[in-house]
């Protein structure tokens, strides 16, 4: 069953935030049965009488990475709620869940999307989930240069710690303050191109090329998860080629 209401768990505060209070605990048996039901009355102590829908049967798991303030946690909110978190930076704590259905090609996706803590104190909460996930959304600032400079350590650390077969995205954030860039477009390209993955300037302000994004990702893993011997191939860097919007001088104010 399909929560809507996010089901996140957010570590202990500060720095002694420690690897071993993380669990994982499944639930199963049958549809109806009660699962979802059981992990609200245990997340939020009540239980909400009415129908969940069914929970979708495919799914998958996507990590947002990248240096602290890059815009994940806003990328993530802008994506499932269709809303810009102004106002004070929080910087997020350990990790954090959301789901969202979307829809590829007719069928529903159920996307996990894992929205982690940039910051240096967290990783090794992080890097204990990045095997779980089936792809990596690695953003940087496109105002900030050492965010930029330090995806090439992120993707060692994504070599290290994910599977081998991850897919991965490299996404310049921030892209409506034009004033402020010091990361021209092309050097994301540049970056992206060396690594072999695809790249698009987003803004989680504007939502330009949000929804993109996770579309691409999760129309690369459902055709990877049901590939047919009479499909066509799907090539997640032409795809978003052709769709992506490009920011330009005078488009975001
Ligand atoms: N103008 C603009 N500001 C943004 C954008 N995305 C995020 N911000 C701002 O950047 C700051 C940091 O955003 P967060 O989403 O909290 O950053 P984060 O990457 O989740 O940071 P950590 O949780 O510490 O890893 C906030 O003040 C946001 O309002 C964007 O696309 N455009």
């Amino acid at each position: 069953m399909d929560l809507q209401r996010p089901d996140s768990y957010q570590g202990g505060a500060g720095p002694h935030f420690s690897e071993h209070v993380l669990h994982k605990t499944i639930l199963v048996g049958d549809s109806g049965v009660g699962k979802t039901s059981l992990l609200v009355q245990f997340d939020q102590g009540k239980f909400i009488p009415g129908s969940f829908s069914a929970t979708v049967g495919i799914g998958f798991t996507v990590m947002l990475l990248g240096d602290s303030g890059v815009g994940k946690t806003c990328f993530l909110i802008q994506f499932k709620d269709g809303a810009f978190l102004s106002g004070t930076f929080i910087a997020t704590v350990g990790i954090d869940f959301r789901n969202k259905v979307v829809t590829v090609d007719g069928a529903r996706v159920k996307l996990q999307i894992w929205d982690t803590a940039g910051q240096e104190r967290f990783r090794s909460v992080t890097h204990a989930y990045y095997r779980d996930a089936q792809a990596l959304l690695l953003l940087y600032d496109i105002t900030n240069q050492s965010s930029f400079d330090n995806i090439r350590a992120w993707l060692t650390e994504i070599h290290e710690y994910a599977q081998r077969d991850v897919v991965i995205m490299l996404l310049g954030n921030k892209a409506d303050v034009s004033s402020e860039r010091v990361i021209r477009s092309e050097d994301g390209e540049t970056l992206a191109r060396e690594y072999g993955v695809p790249f698009m300037e987003t803004s989680a302000k504007t939502g330009m090329n949000v929804e993109l994004a996770f579309l691409a990702i999760a129309k690369e893993l459902k055709y990877r998860a049901g590939k047919q011997p009479d499909e066509p191939s799907f090539q997640i860097r032409d795809y978003v080629e052709s769709q992506k919007k490009r920011s330009s001088c005078c488009s975001f104010a």
